[in-house]
């Protein structure tokens, strides 16, 4: 394994000398892994079998949501608060979550509790330690982490998209114009807060960045089967 230079050594002779860049390329080579996953292209494909990825996933969007309201209250801004709850209002407790509701009854799961599968427990305690820490650039973290990697797999989609709405709901809520202005404005706000931190805070977020990649890996992984 290769050591990772600190981020004010990496700015120097970087192409695109922002803190997020430095990020996703120290996360490397689990990003591109999470992006080109077999499961992801399956889905591209309206060829995956959607049921236990979206039983674990629905577990993961409640504590995603929890996490998405610690950052409305650790945001530095009205401007951003109003930005990251206007997300956690239209996206995730709505269009996202009538989704959910739609896709589980059409696949005979239901909507109750589930038996988390072991990477959704640590991906779970994962989340829940970061809101726990009410430190706004780590949930900052791991909110960069989940909506730019789906950002990633999901735009690779092409037209025409899957016909089955389970497929095609799940590409379009992860790619176009909206979802990719939400995923700018969480890289904005990490790369204007990260470059003035401490070293040891910067590792810290790096720690968690690749932490959470790896999870998104597995957690392909694991609904690949
Ligand atoms: C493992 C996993 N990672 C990331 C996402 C993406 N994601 C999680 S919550 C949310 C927004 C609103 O609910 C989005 C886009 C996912 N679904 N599952």
């Amino acid at each position: 394994m290769t050591a990772i230079p600190a981020y004010h050594e990496w700015r120097a002779t970087a192409a695109d000398p922002a803190f997020t860049e430095w990020l996703r390329s120290a996360a490397e080579p689990d990003w591109s892994a999470v992006i080109d996953h077999p499961f992801a292209t399956a889905i591209i494909r309206g060829e995956a079998d959607m049921r236990r990825y979206l039983v674990q996933d629905f577990q993961f969007v409640d504590s995603f949501t929890a996490l998405l309201g610690a950052a409305v209250a650790t945001a530095e801004s009205f401007e951003s608060r109003a930005r990251i709850g206007r997300f956690l209002g239209q996206i995730a407790a709505d269009t996202e979550r009538g989704y959910f509701h739609r896709a589980l009854t059409a696949l005979g799961a239901g909507t109750g509790p589930a038996k988390p599968e072991p990477v959704t427990e640590e991906f779970l305690s994962l989340m829940d330690e970061t809101r726990r820490s009410q430190r706004y650039p780590l949930i900052l973290t791991v909110l960069c982490v989940a909506e730019w990697t789906y950002l990633g797999w999901a735009s690779r989609a092409e037209f025409p998209l899957p016909e089955n709405f389970i497929h095609r709901e799940w590409i379009e809520l992860h790619s176009g114009p909206e979802f990719a202005g939400w995923v700018a404005f969480l890289r904005d706000e990490l790369d204007r807060i990260g470059p003035s931190l401490a070293e040891e805070e910067q590792a810290e977020v790096l720690g968690l960045f690749r932490r959470a990649t790896e999870l998104e890996r597995r957690f392909f992984d694991m609904a690949a089967g």
